[in-house]
């Protein structure tokens, strides 16, 4: 089976951990008999400097002709003051809308060998398991807004957060039926308190629930969802909800890993499948060849489970990590003394070899 992918590294840190993560692909394709043919393309600040635009032609056409994508990041400050219309970030929603990716799913896990990597306490993160399933096509991210400009003598900004009904059935639906293989309960979380698109989440929300008798639904404020993710993370299975409120509940849910670096994401639709880390391009870090190239190779892993149904090998690129960090190995962000510190490139190299 010959299978094309695209690979995106995009800025910052990108190159060094898409470069690992390729490696770890191949060796998991070639075992489980599949071929890959890589393409690799611009997108982001790296397409802004050679073509003036986030994301060309020749990669929407690129990924549109893949059977997967495989994405770094984005952005970076050199890039801050270009228009808002061409900003590095668009890139990725361009990718997302383009291809029509509405569900993010950002698992996060944490096994007893990494329990002691967080600033939480192990007994509070040992055994956590949670999905969090974001909305990737809708809210606020995707909504009107006027950049800032004078409006009655004041400087002003807006921008909105809107959802229709089918919207919201379509990420809930996800959602259940991804409970239905795992726990069986789903957390719907929204702002119903105070925002009307977030009633109408609530509500539909609530609908939904009704076709899936054999799913418990719960509500809860996004304010007490983020409060509760530190203080009893295992009460949850699958967390559903819009694009901004994922974004942000995700970062906080690195936290329970002990690196943000550790987290990978597989972003579904009707089309190909793309899969990245949930951080972005870290330029604080980039160019040093410290990034941790955990959460990009454990998206690798995602792509073989979800774009080609290959569960051996996502389960052994899942082990090979595991066991690299049974045996103490690290990148800096999670080294503690006594371990051995890698390099990206070290780890990546580590994890191939244990990918058994
Ligand atoms: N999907 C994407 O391409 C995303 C792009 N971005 C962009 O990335 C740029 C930087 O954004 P930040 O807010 O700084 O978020 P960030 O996620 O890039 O970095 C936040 C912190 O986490 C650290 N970090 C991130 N990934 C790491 C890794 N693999 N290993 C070790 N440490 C890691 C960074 O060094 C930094 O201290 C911005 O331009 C932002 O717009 C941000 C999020 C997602
Ligand atoms: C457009 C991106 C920068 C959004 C983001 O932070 C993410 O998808 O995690
Ligand atoms: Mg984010």
């Amino acid at each position: 089976m010959n299978k094309q992918i695209v690979l995106i590294p995009g800025d910052g840190i990108g190159p060094e951990i898409i470069a690992a993560a390729q490696a770890v692909l191949t060796k998991a394709a070639a075992k489980s008999g599949i071929q890959f043919t890589f393409e690799t393309h611009l997108a982001g600040g790296a397409a802004i400097d050679a073509y003036d635009t986030p994301l060309p032609g020749k990669t929407l056409a690129a990924v549109r002709r893949a059977d997967a994508i495989l994405l770094g990041a984005v952005g970076g400050p050199q890039w801050d003051q270009v228009s808002p219309e061409i900003r590095p970030e668009k890139a990725i929603l361009g990718l997302r809308k383009e291809l029509g990716l509405y569900a993010n799913l950002r698992p996060v896990r944490v096994p007893a060998v990494t329990a002691n990597y967080s600033t939480l306490k192990p007994e509070i993160v040992t055994g956590v398991d949670v999905l969090i399933v974001r909305e990737l096509n809708g809210g606020i991210y995707y909504g009107e807004r006027m950049e800032a400009g004078m409006v009655e003598g004041r400087e002003q900004a807006w921008d909105t957060e809107s959802y229709s009904r089918p919207e919201i059935e379509r990420i809930l639906r996800l959602a259940c039926q991804v409970a239905r293989k795992r726990r069986n309960k789903v957390t719907s979380v929204d702002k119903a308190n105070v925002l009307a698109s977030s009633r109408l989440w609530r509500k539909t929300a609530g609908q939904v629930a009704q076709e899936y008798d054999d799913v418990r639904i719960d509500h809860m404020y996004v304010d007490n969802c983020a409060m509760q993710l530190v203080l009893s993370p295992k009460q949850f299975d699958v967390v559903v909800t819009s694009n901004l409120f994922g974004d942000i509940l995700s970062d906080e849910a690195a936290v329970l890993t002990g690196s943000i670096g550790m987290l990978p994401s597989a972003s579904l639709g009707d089309g190909p499948g793309l899969y990245e880390p949930i951080h972005g391009s870290a330029p604080d870090i980039a160019g040093q060849g410290i990034a941790n190239p955990i959460g990009t190779i454990l998206s690798a892993a995602l792509l073989m489970r979800h774009s080609f149904g290959a569960e051996a090998a996502a389960g052994q690129i899942e082990a090979a990590v595991e066991r690299s960090l049974a045996d103490g190995y690290r990148t800096a962000d999670l080294y503690q003394p006594g371990l051995t510190k890698l390099s990206t490139e070290e780890m990546g190299r580590k994890i191939l070899e244990n990918l058994r």
